[in-house]
């Protein structure tokens, strides 16, 4: 049967990127959605306001819902300080399997820890399964739809702490009104939007950074 898209990522890396450099793998996945195959990374663009806001955080504790291949895993985890770990979900078995395969290639497994299943039953299971408290930073890139209730999940199971760092992409497209709604109204978070554009092309998006202030 014809590969997936995701599979020819994986295999444009693996021809052109250069084993153990992250950055490499970065550039070669943006090279391949921009000139061959469009496929919904972060990308470039958005990808440098995530870099920036990484940096700043410094986080000791992240997790990212939504890995698709890897990308922003890749991007979020060359950024962390030596010691700490990117815990990223993944719901789709043919992504997780591809998205192993790129994090592998980057030599970035050690910082990151994939976990298969539904975000819904996973985050509840944070603290026992890794021994997390609360997250510093959480990156949302899953299903539009789940940014909302998970949010709220990850307050319920207290995994938010004064200070932790929501960013969320995709808010204007494909976009998350009801998200976006809760934590530009909610005194609980402080709210900031950043303007730009649905990786590899013109039309708007942004990234939606909400500090919570407990
Ligand atoms: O759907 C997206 N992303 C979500 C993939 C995913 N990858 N993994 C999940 C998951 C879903 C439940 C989960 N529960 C636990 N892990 C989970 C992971 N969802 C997405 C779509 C677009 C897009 C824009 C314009 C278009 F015309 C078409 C498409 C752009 C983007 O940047 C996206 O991120
Ligand atoms: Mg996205």
């Amino acid at each position: 049967t014809r590969s997936t898209r995701p599979q020819r990522l994986l295999r444009a890396v693996q021809k052109k990127a250069i084993k153990g450099d992250p950055q490499s793998v970065i550039s070669t996945i943006d090279y391949f959605c921009r000139h061959s195959e469009w496929a919904m990374n972060v990308g470039d663009e958005k990808g440098a306001i995530l870099d920036s806001v990484v940096c700043e955080v410094s986080p000791s504790t992240a997790l990212e819902l939504g890995t698709y291949c890897g990308y922003s895993t890749v991007r979020i985890a060359r950024l962390l300080p030596p010691g700490t770990k990117l815990i990223t979900l993944e719901f789709n078995p043919d992504y997780a399997a591809v998205a192993r395969q790129i994090i592998e290639y980057s030599g970035l497994q050690d910082k990151i820890c994939l976990v298969e299943g539904a975000s819904g039953d996973l985050i509840p299971k944070m603290q026992e399964l890794f021994g997390i408290k609360t997250f510093d930073f959480v990156f949302l890139d899953h299903w539009k739809d789940r940014y909302l209730p998970d949010t709220k999940l990850l307050e319920e199971c207290q995994l938010l702490r004064k200070g932790s760092i929501l960013l969320a992409d995709n808010v204007i497209c494909p976009g998350t009104p009801d998200y976006l709604e809760y934590v530009r109204n909610s005194p609980r978070y402080e709210s900031k939007y950043f303007k730009s554009h649905l990786e590899y092309t013109k039309v708007e998006d942004g990234l939606e950074k909400s500090v919570f202030l407990g």
